[in-house]
């Protein structure tokens, strides 16, 4: 990590040289010439070739993401900008109202952007990189030699090699420019349009492009027979064939609002009421319906699905996708979902789960000095699902490549998927101005100003990838692979941070809490998040940012730091207040208890083969623990640090029930469960309850020594617990019997 601050610093230095061109021409000595640049692209080509020649296991590649300075994306139309040439571009600045149009000249490279070395019109040479496009992306689809580009407003800038650089951070402000483009320079519009190609030729060419699965070169041989058509009459079946085509693509390359749109174009008047208009008509209005499911917008799938079963009520696939979508309605409405099912069924590979979200038990409102939050609209006991909630994006690593992003605004490193699951959400709101939007709408660290409606131009959302990132690193989640009782995978290639992220629209609302009220669980791409204890009507639900486990000051930092406010829960209150040489001690005991049981593992639950004196080292362990946890201040507070020696004492002597009981019940208080068992009866407060794995086993102990002293009523309440907190983390109750032999 450490090798990755000291990079962060040294292009932070770059950065602060960089400012000293500021406005200013490139020396010629920053420049490269056509040969040299010909020259660093061929061996780019080899090393890529050499790359594709090795091992998967070998083939590591270290892709690094480095978010400079912001700026904003263009929100002009291309026809309404300005050209400009290299000679007249300035350093390190942002050429507003100007384009600026190129021809790539070389074969294009990537590895954290796309690449290629271009000329433009009066022949002058620079390179040119994309950032921020999907790792699929083929770099023939978007720089290949011989294309002509536009880049909107751009940014030019001083490159860490020394040399410089036309970067584009924004991929709205690039624009490929198909031959014929009014605005394409004469010199270079060598590829002369096929002007007289007809529209049938191209949409029989288009065709045969998305039964080759090249969805997206569809949509461009689709768009260009559109235009290609006449307008009159007699050209209105081809448009409505070629809008329908283009539905299919769109609808494959997740552009579903612009799927809908061409769906509900391609439809024939009410009018025509041909056997072949209607069969039309029903494919067009499934389409549609097949893309607003894909939005989670399941009132307008169900209406396109019901208005196509108008048309033929045996239409099978009309009829399977409306079924669908009531179940979706119905867990949408009810929350009725079968979670043991979806645990048994979620795979790596089957990780994106056709589910709705449930979240009509919360709504967003204003939280005071919080900002907004979420809030309960119904009484939750514990346990109770408070909502559920299917990702808008989520990153997994694909373990080939290790990504490290680096962001200079916020001073952050991360490795993982942060780069890919920025990639991702912006791909996925340039093309759905809707859920862009929702996206947009959360909070961003109030860099970015108030303006939050994003404009669409050219066809495309105008993203601003900074936003995105930095609203990003405030809202994302980390998520297991596959689900939450998923063993923890070993972590890759010893850098330990092959971690997976996503986007919960709605779980970004909620605030952050030491003593959470609700705790999450993932199935899948599914979040499930469930009370810890009773919420009222109207009562926040808050959840927990930083792990419980962090002791008081590095909570403090990493909320701090990291998302910018001080934590005043009862927890760090009370922990302010706590002596300094009490917060030393403890932290010194943390040091031995972790050796003491790395020494002294268990290595099947009950070994009884520990000498006494080991287990009298234990106890003292825990007494001493205890006694940094002053009564003055943790009363009614958890007491997190006691737990795990604590199982290991339980673990490893034969204790009689009651002296059992009475350690699984002191386990509980640690974790802020205050049972109280009275004749046949046990009642469990949860006031500053914190869920985890040893609560579940405390209680399983509990119950277990309460039913061997024959009481069976108190013990079903502690199995009961044991199988709330079990499900809580879980995200489902699979497992559990299971696990506990009940
Ligand atoms: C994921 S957002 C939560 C929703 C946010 N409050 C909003 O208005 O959209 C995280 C941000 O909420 C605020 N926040 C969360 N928990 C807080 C707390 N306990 N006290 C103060 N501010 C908090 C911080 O500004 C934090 O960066």
């Amino acid at each position: 990590m450490e090798k990755f601050f000291a990079h962060l610093e040294q292009q932070k230095s770059q950065l602060k040289r960089a400012q000293a061109y500021k406005g200013q021409k490139p020396p010629a000595s920053m420049k490269r010439s056509r040969s040299v640049l010909q020259q660093e692209f061929f061996m780019l080509a080899l090393e890529d070739g050499m790359r594709s020649l090795m091992l998967p296991d070998e083939r590591h590649n270290f892709r690094s993401c480095f978010i400079g300075a912001a700026y904003p994306p263009c929100t002009l139309p291309l026809s309404s900008l300005v050209p400009i040439h290299f000679r007249d571009l300035t350093l390190e600045t942002q050429h507003r109202g100007r384009v600026l149009i190129v021809r790539a000249f070389c074969n294009p490279h990537y590895l954290a952007s796309i690449q290629n070395a271009v000329e433009d019109e009066l022949g002058e040479v620079n390179r040119l990189a994309i950032y921020n496009l999907l790792p699929t992306t083929e770099p023939d689809a978007v720089l290949p030699q011989g294309a002509v580009v536009a880049i909107k407003e751009p940014y030019y800038k001083c490159s860490a090699d020394g040399g410089v650089i036309v970067r584009v951070d924004h991929p709205t402000d690039f624009v490929l420019l198909k031959p014929g483009n009014s605005i394409i320079p004469r010199r270079f519009d060598a590829r002369i349009k096929q002007i007289g190609q007809s529209a049938i030729r191209l949409k029989e060419e288009a065709n045969l492009m998305f039964m080759g699965g090249d969805f997206q070169e569809a949509v461009e041989t689709y768009s260009d027979a559109l235009d290609a058509c006449g307008l009159d009459e007699d050209d209105g079946d081809l448009r409505r064939d070629l809008c329908r085509n283009r539905a299919a693509a769109n609808l494959r390359l997740g552009r579903y609002e612009l799927a809908i749109k061409d769906a509900m174009a391609s439809m024939n008047s009410a009018e025509d009421i041909s056997e072949a208009a209607k069969s039309l008509n029903i494919k067009a209005l499934y389409r549609a319906g097949k893309a607003a499911y894909e939005m989670q917008d399941f009132a307008q799938a169900k209406q396109l699905f019901g208005q196509a079963l108008e048309l033929d009520g045996s239409h099978r696939e009309s009829r399977n996708e409306l079924s669908r979508t009531l179940k979706r309605i119905s867990e949408q409405e009810n929350g009725n979902f079968d979670f043991s099912l979806m645990a048994r069924s979620v795979t790596k590979q089957h990780y994106l789960l056709d589910h709705a979200s449930f979240l009509r038990r919360v709504k967003v409102a204003q939280a005071g000095s919080r900002g907004r939050g979420l809030f309960a609209t119904e009484t939750l006991k514990p346990g109770d699902v408070v909502f559920v909630e299917k990702a808008f994006y989520v990153a997994h690593d694909d373990g080939e490549d290790i990504s490290v992003l680096f962001n200079i605004n916020t001073n952050r490193i991360s490795i993982g998927t942060d780069s890919l699951r920025l990639q991702g959400t912006v791909d996925k709101m340039i093309w759905n101005p809707t859920l862009a939007n929702k996206y947009i709408d959360l909070f961003d660290g109030g860099k970015f100003g108030n303006e939050k409606e994003l404009k669409v131009v050219d066809g495309r959302v105008a993203v601003d990838t900074f936003r995105v990132q930095s609203i990003a690193e405030l809202n994302g989640f980390g998520c297991p692979r596959v689900k939450s009782r998923d063993k923890k995978q070993p972590k890759a290639r010893n850098l330990g941070f092959n971690d997976s992220t996503g986007i919960w629209l709605q779980a970004s609302y909620a605030n952050h809490s030491c003593l959470p009220n609700a705790t999450r669980a993932f199935i899948g791409d599914m979040m499930i998040v469930r009370a810890l204890r009773e919420i009222p009507v109207g009562g926040e639900i808050l959840m927990q940012y930083v792990p419980q486990d962090k002791p008081f000051d590095k909570r403090q930092e990493v909320v701090e730091n990291h998302y910018g406010f001080k934590c005043d829960c009862d927890l760090c209150r009370a922990e302010a207040k706590v002596p300094k040489a009490t917060i030393v001690k403890r932290a010194r005991l943390r040091k031995e208890i972790n050796s003491f049981l790395s020494e002294n593992g268990i290595k099947n639950l009950n070994n009884w083969s520990f000498s006494a004196a080991k287990r009298a080292r234990a106890k003292k362990l825990l007494e001493e623990m205890r006694e940094t946890y002053p009564k003055a201040y943790y009363e009614r507070l958890p007491r997190f640090d006691c737990w795990d020696i604590n199982i290991w004492s339980i673990q490893t002597a034969s204790l009689n029930p009651q002296k059992l009981l009475a350690n699984s019940l002191d386990i509980l208080r640690d974790m802020g469960y205050f049972v109280n068992i009275r004749g046949k009866k046990a009642t469990i407060d949860r006031k500053s309850a914190i869920q985890h794995d040893c609560v579940v086993h405390a209680a399983m102990y509990a119950a277990e020594c309460l039913r061997e002293v024959q009481n069976e009523g108190a013990a079903s309440a502690l199995v009961a617990l044991g199988r709330e907190v079990f499900t809580a983390i879980s995200g489902a109750e699979q497992g559990f019997e299971q696990d506990f032999k009940i």
